[in-house]
């Protein structure tokens, strides 16, 4: 298991070139959010326009529109009970990040399943939240895509069936390499299993304990993983980031907000940008 340094920020965010648009930065499209969830998707949402994603559209519940605007200007609105409006966003989009907020209900399985069948093994597709239950709980088909799963320690046993006291890295291993994916175990200590290679991040606090934290963390890796090769890298330095600005707040502060850590990123990730690649 290797253990996550600083090196991992220079070598991942890179100096923008002058010469680029938002196209270049990539397209990023989050679905989730139902009735109750709303604030679960926003703070996805904001967390992958904070972390410099070219253009973020978020599908969610068309009770949430008002709120999605009155936070986030720069997110388009989509609403997810438009079937076919969804589908055409999926196929265009470079990353898919689906399952905050989303809730595990009739319909939620049903956009959930559309889009399990539209992504392309070219397509970047991040599966948090409800989407990890629901893939589970129905023993969804998996396609052929770029697929990181962000589970905590829970939706990792509902996944991957190894009990939350059982999930040591041999057994989480084997898991893993049956689901033809890149996870994220979180927890305090939050494993990275990539095809190849298995990480640690050594950062984290017990003040980063508050409802949307995770659900930042999945916007992150999806504004990051829209912009920075290669894939993998990109997941980690998502993940060291979410802890460094909380560890940098925590100094100061009992709790951190889910929504100061996205706020911070555009300062963090300057201070840690390496040479253009
Ligand atoms: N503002 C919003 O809109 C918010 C919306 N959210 C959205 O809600 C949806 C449901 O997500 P969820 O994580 O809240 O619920 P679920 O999947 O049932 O898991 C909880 C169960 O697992 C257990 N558990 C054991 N270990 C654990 C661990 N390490 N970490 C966490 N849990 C652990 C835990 O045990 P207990 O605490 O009861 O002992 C409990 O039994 C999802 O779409 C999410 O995006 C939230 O992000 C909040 C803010
Ligand atoms: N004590 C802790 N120390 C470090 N990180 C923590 C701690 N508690 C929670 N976290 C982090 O907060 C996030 C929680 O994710 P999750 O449970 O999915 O939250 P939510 O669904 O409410 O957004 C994970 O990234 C996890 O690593
Ligand atoms: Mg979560």
């Amino acid at each position: 298991m290797e253990t996550l340094t600083d090196k991992i920020l220079t070598s991942t965010i890179r100096q923008r070139p002058a010469d680029s648009y938002k196209g270049t930065y990539g397209r990023v499209t989050l679905i989730g959010g139902n009735r109750n969830f709303g604030g679960a998707i926003l703070m996805a949402s904001a967390a992958a326009v904070y972390a410099g994603a070219g253009l973020v559209t978020t599908i969610t519940d068309a009770s949430n529109q008002g709120s999605l605007h009155a936070r986030l200007p720069e997110a388009m609105f989509a609403d997810i009970a438009d079937v076919p409006q969804t589908h055409a966003l999926v196929q265009g989009t470079d990353v898919v990040v689906i399952g905050p907020g989303l809730g595990t209900d009739e319909a939620a399985l049903q956009v959930l399943t559309d889009v399990l069948r539209t992504v392309t093994p070219q397509q970047t597709l991040v599966i948090d939240g409800s989407a990890i239950t629901l893939v589970a709980q129905h023993q969804l088909a998996l396609p052929q895509a770029h697929l990181i799963f962000t589970p905590h320690q829970m939706e990792w046993q509902r996944l991957s069936g190894i009990a939350i006291a059982q999930q040591t890295p041999a057994a989480n291993r084997q898991a893993v390499d049956r689901l033809h994916a890149t996870v994220v175990v979180k927890s305090h200590r939050t494993e990275i299993y990539t095809a190849t290679q298995t990480y640690v991040n050594p950062l984290g606090t017990p003040a980063q304990a508050t409802g949307g934290m995770g659900d930042t963390l999945a916007g992150m890796i999806g504004g990051f993983t829209a912009q920075f090769t290669p894939l993998d890298q990109a997941v980690c330095a998502a993940v060291y980031t979410h802890s460094a600005i909380a560890e940098e707040l925590a100094k100061t502060q009992y709790v951190v907000l889910p929504s100061q850590i996205a706020a911070d990123l555009p300062r963090f990730m300057k201070a840690h940008e390496g040479a253009q690649s």
